[in-house]
């Protein structure tokens, strides 16, 4: 079997957000991008209402595949109610869930190659009572994989970011991070590089919490109590790792080249720079995953939905990652 004969699968996400006029315009730039045949799951009329290019109807990744060169494939899940851009109500969001349950079991079915999530609101699926924090999590359920050992890398051309601690308050990350949590994180992270990135012998710096990375314990402790003897562990079990580093001064371009992820506190010390450099190219992964997952590095953005505005490039970007990743695994 080549690499083509089975498609992507590209879950929607919210009907009413940018998801699915992002992902018609990756098949727009299919070609310009050399992207492998994908195929979407979720409501046609979502993107009839933003998109004017052919849509086939299709029954199965198979037939995904003959009719990708001239049209984006479509496997239908109906919502209840309309569609409007912009205007996210319960049916979609539990559209966009159906979605994705079907999406994650396309590809751990083999059925598909790798997974590609469109944007969900958080907020939306909460309140149809979803349990899990993210679509992270809810794959990593989905997969049998335990959530502490699904880890979220946000990677650009120039940058790739692991935040260790991710949807929690603030308040709440010098608890939760833990020597355990930084080893356990940093071993899947340096697995994922070389299988799924074809980087030998990755190199992973550690960031400190606190400023100036403690200030010798004058700024904060975890440094001291947690952060170095994560370090330490890692060394001796011969992994590349640095750390932990300054936040302030590790994100800029001479920084950067000296190593291949940055495995940061919390969410936003990784976010920030990484969204401040590649915004318009940025992919979430999940690594550790038995499937390989991207998703584009944004939101619903529910005010843009519709206008034709959004940029396609983090979902092209989310493909193109997919596709390289799966290649890696079957041919690696
Ligand atoms: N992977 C996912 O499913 C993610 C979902 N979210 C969800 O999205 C919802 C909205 O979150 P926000 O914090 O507002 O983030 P957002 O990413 O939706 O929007 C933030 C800002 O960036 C702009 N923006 C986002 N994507 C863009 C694109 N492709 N092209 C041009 N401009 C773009 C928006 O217009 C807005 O000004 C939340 O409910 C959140 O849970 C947020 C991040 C990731
Ligand atoms: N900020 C990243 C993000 O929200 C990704 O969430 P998800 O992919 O776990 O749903």
């Amino acid at each position: 079997m080549t690499t083509n004969d089975r498609p992507i699968v590209v879950s929607m996400g919210d009907p009413a957000g940018i998801g699915p006029e992002v992902i018609a315009r990756a098949w727009d730039a299919r070609a310009a991008h050399a992207l492998p045949p994908f195929v979407v799951v979720g409501d046609p009329r979502a993107i009839a209402a933003a998109w004017r290019g052919p849509v086939a109807r299709v029954a199965s990744p198979a037939e995904a595949v003959a009719a990708f060169p001239s049209a984006l494939p479509v496997l239908a899940i109906e919502a209840g109610g309309a569609i409007v851009p912009g205007a996210p109500d319960a049916d979609g969001a539990r559209m966009a869930l159906d979605a994705l349950g079907l999406a994650v079991g396309l590809a751990r079915s083999a059925a598909a190659r790798a997974l590609v999530t469109g944007p969900v609101a958080k907020a939306q699926l909460y309140a149809i009572g979803f349990t899990q924090p993210g679509q992270t999590e809810f794959v990593a359920d989905r997969c049998g994989i335990a959530r502490e050992n699904a880890v979220m890398m946000l990677a650009g051309p120039g940058l790739r970011v692991v935040p260790l601690t991710v949807h929690v308050p603030l308040a709440d990350v010098p608890r939760l991070l833990t020597t355990e949590l930084i080893v356990a994180r940093a071993r899947v992270t340096a697995r994922a590089l070389r299988r799924d990135f074809g980087i030998a012998a990755p190199r992973l710096a550690i960031a400190g919490l606190n400023p100036h990375a403690g200030e010798n314990g004058a700024l904060g402790r975890e440094e001291i109590d947690v952060i170095a003897p994560a370090v330490a562990q890692l060394l001796d079990e011969g992994l590349d790792v640095v750390g932990p580093l300054a936040a302030d001064t590790m994100f800029h371009a001479r920084a950067r080249a000296g190593y291949d992820a940055a495995l940061c506190a919390y969410h936003d010390q990784a976010l920030v720079p990484l969204k401040a450099l590649h915004f318009d190219e940025g992919v979430n992964m999940t690594l550790g995953l038995p499937i390989v997952r991207t998703s584009p590095d944004h939101g619903t953005a529910f005010a843009l939905a519709g206008r034709g505005e959004a940029e396609a490039g983090p979902t092209i970007a989310a493909i193109a990652m997919a596709h390289a990743a799966a290649t890696a695994r079957e041919t690696g």
